[in-house]
């Protein structure tokens, strides 16, 4: 029997990326910088070759050293000879220093930001979905300290651990995290005051060389200012962790914004290593929960209007996370079918329904499952749903899907809302609905200082295809 891929096949994979893309010669340029490339390096030419530099911005000018791939070139900054007027300094030291992965935007202005992302949204729909859109001003909120999430590396050394981030050019080192920017400042004292714990060698850490560990704010909570604020910390990775409940009420006790530490193991389980009375159940700590509160309230609102505007009966939210879309359409008198592959989002999703009654939970459904295996389940000859909602994670939805909304046992769907994190993989969905036509497109500033942008996509059946 084959086995699936897991993380150490990605690993390794990449490495044999680096170091073949390392064994290929390197030329040198001076490269006008003219536009964002989709992964936030400016783009230059030579001999008409689009060049990717990291960390460059229209209208620099600079001598570059890059390699030649197939199609395309991949370049560095060897000295910068002239400066875009879109660029200022960056604000972490982390970015310039440790050439920091999170952030590939730091070094342009706001304004030129939001048009890059707003741009990569249209240029990608235009290139990969074939589609022209004219977008609205994109919503944007805090520019600074917006997540309520933050994920470190934890690797083994000779004297203990340290934890931190990945340089964007090279996925084997990890650099030790100060400062953060762009998350709460709560998280980064937090990963401060957790070191103290890492380095106490009389407290061991699950059997592993590296571990991830995730700092997370109260998953519904706003990121205003206040004091009763709590994080979750999850450690995940490792096979077996006999200190985890003395290690864990070190942490309760050194670091009193901290309700709750869980563990998940290699294998998926998940354990609360301790928790105080008043922590967040195990389904609302770890289910999926949007890094920017702010902007995910404007998103959630947005996403309401565009599913009741078809005035749908029935509506399927696919991908549906905690179940919040679900639960306020239940109230508002829908019947919904809930398709989550998480156990503990679909947990949740049945929990937030129990709460809100007899009445809103008969009229909601839960599938626990894959989206793509849910199909089947999901609509008969006598009855479809109206609007399908997709909020799918990165790597966008499963070919099935797609086929799905074009299968005639879907003609009577009206509506879908696409919700995508990756213009990407919007793309190439929509390129697979041709009997979808798109109603609007907007932009949701959900990664400040990244490439990263969140888009809402309205589709509606197309009217070619009514009339046939
Ligand atoms: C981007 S989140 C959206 C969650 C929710 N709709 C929201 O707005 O908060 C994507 C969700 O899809 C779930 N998921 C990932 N792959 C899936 C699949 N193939 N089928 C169903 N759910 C999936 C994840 O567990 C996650 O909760």
């Amino acid at each position: 029997m084959r086995r699936r891929p897991g993380r150490q096949d990605h690993h390794r994979e990449h490495q044999r990326g680096r170091r073949e893309r390392a064994a290929l010669p390197e030329h040198t340029a001076v490269l006008t910088i003219d536009s964002f490339a989709a992964g936030g390096e400016g783009v230059g030419r030579v001999d008409g070759m689009a060049v990717f530099v990291p960390r460059t911005a229209p209208g620099d000018v600079a001598q570059v050293a890059y390699t030649r791939h197939a199609r395309h070139g991949r370049g560095r900054v060897l000295q910068l000879l002239e400066r875009s007027a879109h660029r200022v300094d960056a604000r972490c030291g982390h970015y310039e220093t440790d050439r920091c992965g999170a952030c590939q935007l730091q070094h342009v202005n706001a304004d030129t930001q939001r048009q890059a992302r707003q741009q990569m949204v249209q240029e990608t729909l235009r290139r990969v979905g074939r589609r022209e859109v004219a977008l609205p001003p994109i919503t944007s909120d805090l520019e600074w300290h917006y997540r309520g999430r933050l994920t470190l590396v934890l690797l083994r050394r000779s004297g203990g651990w340290i934890g931190g981030l990945h340089p964007h050019d090279d996925a084997r080192r990890v650099f030790a995290l100060q400062q953060c920017e762009i998350a709460h400042p709560l998280l980064v004292e937090t990963w401060h005051a957790l070191r103290a714990v890492l380095t106490d060698r009389s407290l061991t850490m699950p059997d592993a060389d590296s571990l991830r560990l995730g700092l997370r704010l109260d998953t519904d909570a706003t990121l205003v200012a206040d004091a009763d604020l709590k994080v979750t910390v999850v450690l995940q990775g490792g096979t077996q962790w006999p200190d985890r409940e003395r290690w864990s009420a070190a942490v309760l006790r050194r670091v009193p914004q901290v309700r709750a530490v869980w563990w998940e193991a290699e294998d998926g389980t998940r354990d609360a290593a301790l928790q105080e009375g008043d922590a967040p159940e195990a389904s609302e700590a770890l289910a999926f929960a949007q890094v920017n509160a702010r902007v995910a309230d404007a998103l959630r609102e947005h996403v309401y209007a565009a599913v009741t505007q078809f005035a749908p009966q029935r509506v399927v939210d696919g991908y549906s996370g905690t179940g919040l879309l679900t639960e306020r359409l239940a109230r508002a008198g829908r019947e919904v079918i809930a398709v989550e592959a998480d156990a503990m989002g679909a947990r949740r999703t049945e929990e937030r329904l129990r709460a809100a009654g007899e009445a809103v939970a008969g009229r909601a459904q839960v599938v626990c499952d894959l989206m793509e295996r849910a199909i089947p389940g999901l609509a008969t000859d006598v009855q479809a749903p109206d609007v399908v909602v997709l909020n799918p994670p990165r790597r966008g939805v499963d070919a099935r899907v797609t086929a799905w909304l074009e299968d005639e046992i879907m003609r009577p769907a009206r509506g879908v809302v696409y919700v995508s994190c990756d213009p990407a993989t919007l793309a190439r969905d929509l390129s697979r609905m041709p009997s979808w036509d798109i109603v609007s497109v907007h932009c949701f500033d959900m990664f400040p200082q990244t490439a990263h942008v969140e888009t809402v996509c309205v589709l509606q059946r197309s009217q070619g295809r009514e009339a046939a």
